[in-house]
């Protein structure tokens, strides 16, 4: 094949560009004639000769990039061979872009390029063709070619024709300049791609220039398609001397170093299939003085959002960005985070569920103590067992309950000594863990469980058979459950089950399911806390029907001890105690006829027998006075009073009931 190199003589520093231009050729069209080689040789040399303007020059580098990427796209062009010579022309290219020098470069890269991401026109856009799609049908070269395209097998001008003389000025036709008609004469059958893709491209982009800078392509500088191919290889217009150079800003200092360049072009041209240009300039190294640089990408993302700030953060390219860029893996002003358009939009703000929700939480930590033993309790349960810890209230002294004394000494042995020392009450002088409190009713039962509560020192749980039951099927096991694991977290503890009877009444066939199953769960729970050596955990009942109560709860109560009707002493101290904190006048043969006229009385009766003496000197006032006295003009209690309220007021406990406490007492208490 004839490379014409002759045509090479008398330019400079042709050295340096016939080997890359050979090998250029050769890749793109192995089976070329001799005037390709020419036409690219030509060209080549026109543009280092410094007859071109920056921007022509520029152009023409941008041709052979996209006439490369045709070659290896339509498979002519091996993809090493496409890299080499991309990288080769990419750096040129860039060169011509980067250089601060108005008769070389065109120090724009950046500009320009914001300015067509803005869709705004830029000293480049004063190029205005006059070619619309119908003019250039009518072009001679056109004619030329379409005649040709129906010839077959003729060369309708001669290969020596097909040259492209670059920098000359055109009059034939405004805005197209003869270099351009001459190259668009076709010198072969088949005219090179890039040649029609260019031809192709301009008169689209004359048509969408017509239409006004909407319809601008947003980014042909660094679009690889045909159709940003916006500007022709050379025109008069674009040969005009480029514009005064502002001066370097930061992002031009940056831009305008070739080695950096370079290494941008570098990083990702032979990689990136979809894009010319490899990397997009934002994965540079920044430091610095360039650390204020900012792409043109970057700043059209970042006009972008101070133009939509209400919207989020657009995710997707533009799809002239997306072209030009290849879609790689690309740096940016945080574009290209995985949140699309369609993802969920994730507030920076706290929203309103979370601080209810937290509030609750914290609420929730700070009323349920959280113990990993309680994981698997409802929050609800345990807040209604913790609400059944009793409140100490008014403080109740052993010196309070009156007689009684062998109970209160057992139970003191029994509650607070162990609970005290535990280190000597242990192995067979371990305290049982369950009593009960059985006698007639009114005679101090639930008065020694409050002052358990208010004297033990342990946490004190008072239940009742009421707070154990729910007509939800399974809500009283679980209440079982919860209220046994919630002492075992706070030892000691005290769990004061009154009325024990109706909660552990004795089994039967016809009974309800639930309570049956309520009644087995605890006395799995009781046997439990009562058997365990290491839970201090004391189970305190108190019936006055412990007949009725369950074997096997009885069994687990191992302490029983009976309450009995107070004697004559514990009356009189009961009777002493209230008139103590009354006006009264009762002399001791006094008292002791009132202690003897209340055999049989329960403490219970022993304090409505002095209710009632209270009330005989409010009696004896006449009712015109009742308006108007004062307190203290009200007499004091007198033995009459107990004398009259000793006529109202009877034992409230029979002979027969006692006899049942005394025989269950003989059989299954133990006490004396
Ligand atoms: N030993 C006592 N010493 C002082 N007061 C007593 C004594 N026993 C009973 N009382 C008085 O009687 C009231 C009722 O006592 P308590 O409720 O403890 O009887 P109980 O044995 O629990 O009766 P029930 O079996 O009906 O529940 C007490 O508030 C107290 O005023
Ligand atoms: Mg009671």
């Amino acid at each position: 094949m004839g490379i014409r190199l002759s045509d090479l003589g008398g330019r400079r520093d042709k050295k340096l560009h016939v080997v890359p231009l050979q090998r250029f050729v050769t890749y793109l069209w192995p089976g070329m004639s001799g005037a390709h080689l020419g036409e690219w040789q030509k060209r080549s040399f026109d543009i280092s000769s410094g007859a071109c303007t920056p921007e022509q020059t520029a152009d023409a580098y941008r041709a052979h990039i996209l006439a490369i990427q045709y070659a290896w796209a339509s498979s002519q062009l091996s993809e090493a061979g496409m890299a080499s010579l991309l990288r080769t022309y990419t750096e040129r290219y860039a060169a011509v872009l980067d250089s601060d020098d108005p008769n070389t470069g065109l120090d724009n890269y950046a500009e320009s390029a914001l300015h067509l991401a803005r869709s705004q026109k830029n000293h480049s856009d004063k190029w205005e063709s006059s070619l619309t799609t119908e003019s250039v049908l009518e072009l001679p070269c056109v004619q030329k070619m379409i005649r040709a395209g129906t010839g077959v097998g003729k060369s309708p001008v001669p290969p020596a024709d097909v040259n492209i003389t670059v920098g000359q000025d055109c009059r034939g036709l405004s805005g197209f300049p003869p270099s351009r008609l001459k190259a668009a004469e076709p010198p072969l059958n088949t005219p090179p791609t890039w040649l029609v893709a260019e031809v192709n491209s301009t008169s689209s982009t004359a048509a969408e220039r017509s239409r006004g800078p909407e319809s601008f392509p947003s980014h042909p500088h660094l679009s690889a398609g045909p159709s940003t191919q916006a500007k022709p290889l050379f025109d008069q217009h674009s040969s005009a001397p480029p514009q005064p150079n502002p001066g370097p800003t930061g992002h031009q200092v940056f831009m305008s170093n070739p080695s950096k360049r370079k290494t941008y072009y570098n990083s990702g041209g032979e990689n990136s299939r979809g894009g010319a240009y490899g990397e997009q300039p934002a994965q540079e190294p920044r430091g610095g003085s360039t650390t204020n640089f900012k792409t043109a990408r970057e700043q059209f993302f970042v006009d972008q959002q101070k133009k939509h700030s209400q919207q989020p953060q657009r995710s997707q390219q533009a799809p002239g960005m997306a072209a030009s860029f290849g879609g790689s893996n690309k740096k940016s002003l945080g574009a290209n985070r995985p949140r699309g358009t369609f993802s969920k939009f994730v507030s920076p703000m706290p929203r309103q569920e979370d601080e209810v929700d937290r509030s609750g939480s914290n609420n929730a930590q700070e009323t349920v103590l959280v113990d990993e033993r309680l994981k698997n309790f409802e929050p609800k349960i345990i807040e209604l067992i913790m609400s059944e810890i009793m409140d100490h209230g008014p403080p109740v002294v052993w010196d309070d309950i009156a007689g009684l004394e062998f109970a209160k000494a057992t139970i003191k042995e029994i509650v607070v000594w162990p609970m005290l020392r535990p280190d000597i009450f242990t192995g067979l002088r371990g305290p049982p863990k369950g009593i009960l409190l059985f006698g007639p009713p009114g005679t101090g039962k639930t008065l020694i469980g409050k002052c358990i509560a208010c004297q033990s020192g342990a946490t004190f749980f008072s239940i009742s058979a009421s707070s154990l039951t729910s007509k939800w099927v399974g809500e009283g096991e679980k209440m079982v459950r919860a209220l046994f694991a919630i002492a075992r977290c706070h030892q000691p503890a005290v769990i004061f089950i009154d009325e024990i009877d109706s909660l552990l009444s004795q089994r039967t066939d016809g009974e309800h399911d639930s309570s049956r199953r309520i009644k087995t769960e605890f006395l799995v729970q009781l046997d439990g806390a009562t058997t365990s050596a290491d839970d201090r955990i004391l189970v305190v009942g108190a019936t006055n029907r412990p007949q009725e109560i369950d074997e096997a709860a009885r069994r687990r109560l191992s302490k029983r001890l009976y309450i009995p009707l107070p004697e004559a002493k514990a009356r009189r101290q009961i009777v002493s105690k209230l008139m103590a904190r009354e006006k009264s006048q009762l002399g001791e043969d006094e008292l002791e006829s009132v202690v003897n006229g209340s055999d049989g009385f329960s403490g219970a009766d022993m304090t409505s027998l002095c209710r009632e003496a209270a009330l005989g000197p409010i009696r004896s006032i006449q009712l015109s006075d009742i308006a108007t006295i004062t307190p203290d003009q009200v007499r004091p209690i007198l033995h009459c009073d107990f004398l009259d309220a000793l006529k109202v007021v009877r034992p409230s406990v029979s002979a027969k009931d006692l006899e049942l406490y005394e025989e269950w007492n003989k059989t299954f208490g133990c006490g004396r």
